[in-house]
């Protein structure tokens, strides 16, 4: 029979339980014990969900208080010493790696964040150097299944995998050199992760899902013999235990050669960023085995399945394993931590709208459905009817799309695609306007969102206040900011964005084709969470297998002509410099290098589009929440910015490489400090900064700022962080300039 699982679920709480449990426990308003009682109940209740929805087997140990990845580093003891070394308790030295500590003569920066394969999720890099000892450090794999066991749950644990862990990891202060490759360090780890294996068979674990995720990318195959020795070293700790090998967001391609050597009961591949795989998988591993895991249920998206379509492809699946249904486990595409928890939650939405919705919940009954299907098509044949009907209400309403805008797209020209002169003129023109010193300061947009800012808000959506006392509100606050920007002594100001309830969801309200929700809450890091706005209309729908690209690059280019038109107004109405944020840019890159050259002509068409109907005066700039600029760096050129802001205080040196190998032509501001932490640096940190950027590129083209926008932190740290940066830039004026 065939079986159903889900790789992971959502961390927040249907009601933000831990995201507000986490904020108190930092704020120091509870106890550690208060915060864990209120994980141990969400993870509880998720597990009592998914069963619900009539998913055979729950996910145990993918529940985190910050991120999965800092999770394993955790417990195989990836600490570096100087976290290991301060005298912390286990849970604050794992939220001083998350996000700095700086108490009591203790001041840790936090660990470099990355984002985690191509989606906005963010996982907190692993620091290794030869001097990493490995080993068990906490159970909190054995703990997090135990916990479920006796709770009642057919539970399967779930662990990063060891090749994932160092391969995503980069090289600590104590490595012998910066071109230390942390997976070199895999013969040391692998007999740890046997330990532990060990130890969760010990427990009851029949199962013990693997995730690989690093199997979907080019850089797996050098690895190929690494791989082998490791999960040899890992079967042979633990001969009884099951591993289910799990690879997502992508193709596994080529590395397919390496899964064929490992000694694994199952695999995972993901069905709904790479269907193609299907074929060549079942091919490979029809003589063996090996139960393969569907993964036929999107983990990253928020729309309903194609039940009939994954149907189908289930039931090919079990024929070309020769009829043996217990060979197939269906289950979602990836960990459902990418989607929201449930559309229950959702009521304002048109039910229209809301019932082409799925999110984790709803998956997991997708996914139940499925494999009851599979079993026996008329047990699920209302819930299919009722699927295929939803399906096809959206297609429906896809074909009525907006035929001016379409228009607009299809009319785009070469010179719609460029400013009127080259940066070199463009730079003196805006001198005369802007009239900066050397290191010019500035910051990213944002300044603190506070409690009041938030309750001014939702008086006024609740319409207990007037527009126009909400808009006097806003206009004192934005008065309020500047003038706070004045008095720090910064060079480019900006408004402090206010009035923006979320830096996407602000602009999608203003436009057509977008819904919204009210608790479709998404992880972005540790307590981070964000809610995408969903794109419902004018989307066009040829083939499934192009869909998401073709339409993703239509509705960029919808975007930037909206865009286009704001700047063109944001001139008239005397503006000399406007920014147009492309956090994003970096994180759609497909996974695999062959895919990249067609995203980035249209990903860097669209800002070009939206950024060249401004005259030369106007001084552009772009953001960037990330530096791993290596591969795109071309791409970053082309965009012809005139200024460029990028994440950099925890990057290391890496970025500087890229920057003195390729240069940047426009101005650039590296970020000083990080955002992400209360921690304040002093002014010293902060010119080393400035001065190892000053040492590779140009110094009349850098500009000194944060990381990114101020929102999330308080107007106590932020004015501090800020003091120290303006001293460093002063001082830069005089020992560089
Ligand atoms: C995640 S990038 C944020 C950019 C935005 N302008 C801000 O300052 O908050
Ligand atoms: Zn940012």
């Amino acid at each position: 029979m065939a079986t159903s699982a889900v790789l992971g679920y959502p961390r927040i709480g249907p009601q933000r339980e831990v995201k507000k449990a986490l904020e108190a426990y930092w704020g120091g308003k509870t106890s550690q014990e208060e915060l864990l009682k209120v994980a141990k109940e969400q993870r509880l209740l998720t597990y009592k969900s998914i069963k619900e929805q009539g998913v055979d087997t729950v996910p145990t140990g993918t529940f985190s208080l910050y991120d999965h990845v800092l999770d394993a580093s955790n417990t195989f003891n990836l600490i570096p010493a100087q976290y290991a070394q301060a005298g912390l308790d286990p849970l604050d030295t794992y939220f001083a790696m998350a996000r700095g500590h700086q108490k009591n003569g203790v001041d840790l920066p936090a660990t470099e964040m990355q984002k985690w394969f191509d989606s906005n999720y963010h996982y907190l890099v692993p620091e290794l150097s030869e001097k990493t000892e490995f080993k068990i450090n906490n159970t909190k794999p054995v703990d997090d299944f135990v916990e479920a066991k006796e709770a009642g749950y057919n539970a399967r644990p779930v662990l990063v995998g060891p090749v994932t862990l160092l391969a995503l990891g980069k090289a600590g202060k104590d490595a012998s050199s910066d071109s230390f490759d942390p997976v070199s360090l895999l013969p040391k780890l692998a007999p740890v992760y046997g330990e532990m294996l060990a130890k969760l068979a010990a427990a009851g674990a029949e199962w013990v899902q693997i995730d690989e995720p690093v199997l979907v990318l080019d850089a797996a195959k050098k690895y190929a013999s690494e791989f082998k020795a490791a999960y040899e070293a890992i079967a042979k700790a633990a001969p009884q235990t099951k591993i289910l090998l799990t690879t997502y967001f992508g193709k596994l391609e080529d590395n397919i050669e390496i899964v064929k050597t490992l000694p694994v009961a199952g695999l995972h591949i993901d069905l709904d960023r790479a269907p193609q795989q299907l074929d060549e998988v079942l091919s490979t591993f029809a003589s063996s085995k090996l139960v393969i895991s569907l993964g036929l249920v999107s983990g990253r998206n928020i729309w309903k399945t194609d039940l009939k379509a994954a149907l189908a492809t289930a039931q090919k699946a079990v024929q070309a394993l020769g009829g043996d249904a217990s060979r197939v486990q269906i289950a979602s595409s990836s960990s459902l931590l990418h989607t929201p928890i449930t559309v229950a939650n959702e009521k304002k939405l048109k039910p229209e709208v809301l019932d082409w919705f799925s999110f984790a919940n709803e998956k997991c009954g997708e996914v139940a459905t499925l494999a009851a299907a599979l079993r026996d098509p008329s047990s699920a044949a209302d819930r299919l009817a009722a699927n295929e009907k939803s399906i096809k209400a959206r297609r429906d309403f896809e074909k009525n799309s907006d035929p001016a805008v379409r228009e607009r797209v299809a009319n785009i020209k070469p010179q719609d695609l460029a400013r009127q002169s080259p940066f070199e003129v463009r730079k003196e023109v805006q001198k005369k306007h802007l009239n900066l010193p050397i290191f010019p300061t500035t910051t990213i947009g944002s300044f603190p969102q506070t409690k009041e800012i938030r309750q001014y808000r939702a008086r006024f959506n609740k319409g207990e206040i007037s527009q126009a006392d909400y808009e006097k509100f806003l206009e004192d606050e934005i008065k309020m900011v500047v003038e706070k920007q004045e008095a720090l002594g910064l060079d480019v100001l900006v408004h402090g964005e206010p009035e923006r309830n979320d830096m996407v969801q602000y602009f999608g309200e203003l436009l057509d084709g977008f819904v919204f929700t009210q608790n479709a809450w998404v992880q972005s890091f540790g307590s981070r969470y964000v809610r995408p706005p969903i794109v419902v209309s004018d989307v066009s729908r040829p083939a499934p297998m192009t869909v998401r690209w073709s339409s993703k690059e239509v509705q960029s280019k919808q975007i930037a002509l909206a865009l286009r038109d704001e700047v063109i107004d944001l001139e008239k109405a005397g503006v000399r410099a406007v920014q147009v944020d492309e956090p994003a840019i970096r994180e759609g890159l497909p996974l695999r290098q062959k895919d990249w050259d067609g995203y980035l002509r249209w990903a860097v068409d669209s800002f070009r589009l939206s950024t060249s109907g401004a005259s030369d005066a106007m001084n552009i700039a772009s953001h960037f929440c990330y530096s791993q600029f290596d591969q795109i760096m071309q791409s970053i050129i082309e965009l012809d910015a005139d200024m460029i802001s990028i994440e950099h205080s925890k990057s290391g040196e890496h970025l500087l490489g890229s920057f003195k190998r390729v240069g940047y032509p426009s101005h650039i501001g590296p970020g000083v400090f990080d955002i992400h932490s209360p921690r304040v640096p002093n002014k010293d940190e902060m010119v080393e900064r400035v001065k190892a950027m000053a040492a590779v590129l140009p110094k009349e083209s850098i500009w000194v700022n944060p990381d990114c926008g101020l929102k999330t932190r308080t107007w106590d740290e932020c004015t501090a962080q800020l003091q120290n940066m303006v001293a460093a830039a002063e001082e830069c004026r005089k020992t560089l300039a």
